[in-house]
């Protein structure tokens, strides 16, 4: 009888901090200048510099760890982590081991109407790497120091997933807290979240748990899912053939499907870690952490249940509203400006969603401003411009946040609110339509759309459709 396994997850995610300088020096963290420009001699390990550390990446990390239910480390301290490679220029890591700055957390996850706790087992922070660039075609390997000393966390779970789904809950579920937060904008693809999967299977009932292997390079919930389903094979595999699984860190290529082994798995005494001399212990003071903690904003489930209570709209489009901090922020601040709810709610999951859809651009990436998309809603409430010139208007505000207002005014598409002039045109185009005029006196209900059809025609679109119907129906039924 073939056994059955399951496969017990625990992750280590990587954020890196969203702060203007680096954890230990004054250099930018901005992403992609030339290499090697934001760099000091601090953040490049030259011998005689000394660390000092950005207070605001405590209070960022401290932001994370209450948000996360976690005890904050009043008392913490750094190490240094040995190890030589040529991306770590002192070949040592400042990290944290002894000490970390948060413990004891745990986020609820739900898969399939199932919730579960996923419990944190610490967050810590530490310095970025460089980047190593191989150049195939000289055969030589090039060092940019920019990302060095870029602050991070490392988030550690306990091994309390159990599938790739619940996997995905738990980054999403991460991602939104932090990005809520505004310590991170936490985007796989860019590398400001990496999430390395430690993964071992063992037979349903088992109480140890088997041998782990950790994953690295996965850049997408897609190649997370992957990497899991393909991983759990491979190690079922190795069992039901009698061999071992070897405790190591294996990279994942997504476009092969496939992942190998880069290094059997060092233990923390591998890297001969011991406390940073360089840098004094983090005291953080009850005062302090009143302070950060006054200042948490409004996370996603608070909000999910405020826009219950405070909007008409349905469960499902505060889901998606809310799935992205951008996306809630505009809501909010079209609502401020004093357009309705609902109508902005029916901008954002309508249009919103089919242009996003066609440039396939996720939420995060949005560029538009509420302001504009509030002066379009009251453009179509005060009756300057119709349904339909509203969304060709949006989707320029769209791609390029122009000012709808000007561009109205620019391109003629105000609404012709001339009654007169109106009734002219209808009465041109009953005239020179008397088939639907026969039809709808007929009783053909549907043929007036016909009419209404070509009178926005002649109009070039700019009329009012319930004008239009309106005076249509009074001069047919003369
Ligand atoms: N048997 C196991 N199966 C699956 N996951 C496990 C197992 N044992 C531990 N884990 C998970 O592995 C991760 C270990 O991360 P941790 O940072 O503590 O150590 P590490 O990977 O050895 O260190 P490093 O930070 O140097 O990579 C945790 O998320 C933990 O939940
Ligand atoms: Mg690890
Ligand atoms: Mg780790």
């Amino acid at each position: 009888m073939s056994k059955t396994y399951e496969t017990v997850i625990g992750l280590e995610v990587h954020v890196e901090l969203a702060t203007k300088t680096k954890i230990f020096c004054g250099c930018s963290t901005a992403f992609g200048g030339a290499p090697n420009t934001h760099t000091c001699p601090v953040c490049t390990g030259m011998p005689g510099s000394l660390p000092v550390l950005n207070k605001a990446v405590v209070e960022k990390a401290v932001a994370v760890g209450l948000a996360t239910n976690c005890t904050i480390t009043q008392n913490c301290k750094f190490d240094r982590k040995n190890y030589f490679y040529p991306d770590n220029p002192q070949n040592y890591q400042i990290s944290q081991l002894y000490y970390p700055i948060c413990r004891n957390g745990k986020v609820e996850i739900e898969v399939d109407g199932n919730k579960k706790y996923v419990r944190i087992h610490e967050i810590h922070m530490e310095e970025d790497a460089g980047k190593l660039v191989h150049d195939p075609y000289t055969d030589s390997s090039l060092v940019d120091y920019n990302r060095s000393g870029v602050p991070l966390i490392e988030i550690v779970s306990e091994p309390d997933m159990r599938s790739a789904e619940e996997v995905i809950a738990y980054l999403e579920k991460l991602r939104l807290i932090i990005q809520y937060l505004g310590a991170s904008d936490c985007k796989l693809n860019e590398g400001s979240m990496r999430a390395d999967v430690n993964l071992s299977v063992r037979e349903v009932g088992a109480e140890k748990f088997g041998t782990r292997t950790e994953m690295k390079n996965l850049n997408s919930f897609k190649a997370i899912a992957r990497a899991i389903e393909n991983e759990k094979e491979r190690q079922i595999d190795l069992i039901e053939s009698g061999e071992k699984v070897i405790q190591e860190t294996r990279r994942w290529d997504d476009t092969k499907e496939y992942s190998y082994a880069m290094r059997s798995k060092e233990d923390a005494q591998d890297y001969r870690y011991f406390p940073d001399p360089d840098l004094v212990p983090v005291m953080i003071s009850d005062e302090w952490m009143e302070e950060i903690r006054s200042r948490q904003p409004e996370l996603r489930d608070e909000k999910r249940i405020r826009y219950k209570e405070e909007y008409d709209i349905p469960d499902y489009d505060i889901d998606i509203l809310t799935n992205s901090k951008k996306l809630a922020d505009i809501f909010e601040e079209a609502i401020a400006l004093g357009a309705a709810p609902k109508k902005v709610s029916n901008w954002l999951m309508v249009e919103t969603m089919r242009l996003m859809k066609e440039a396939s651009i996720d939420a995060d990436d949005l560029k538009f401003s509420a302001k504009n998309l509030a002066a379009i809603i009251k453009m179509v409430d005060d009756k300057v411009i119709n349904g339909t010139v509203a969304k060709e208007v949006f989707e320029k505000v769209f791609a390029e946040d122009i000012d709808p207002e000007a561009y109205v005014e620019e391109h003629g598409l105000k609404t012709v609110n001339d009654e007169g002039a109106l009734r002219t045109v209808i009465l041109d185009v009953i005239e020179k339509n008397p088939k639907s005029v026969a039809d709808f006196k007929g009783g053909k209900e549907k043929a007036i759309g016909a009419l209404v059809g070509q009178t926005m025609k002649a109009m070039q679109g700019k009329a009012d459709p319930s004008e239009v119907n309106r005076i249509l129906r009074e001069e047919l039924s003369k």
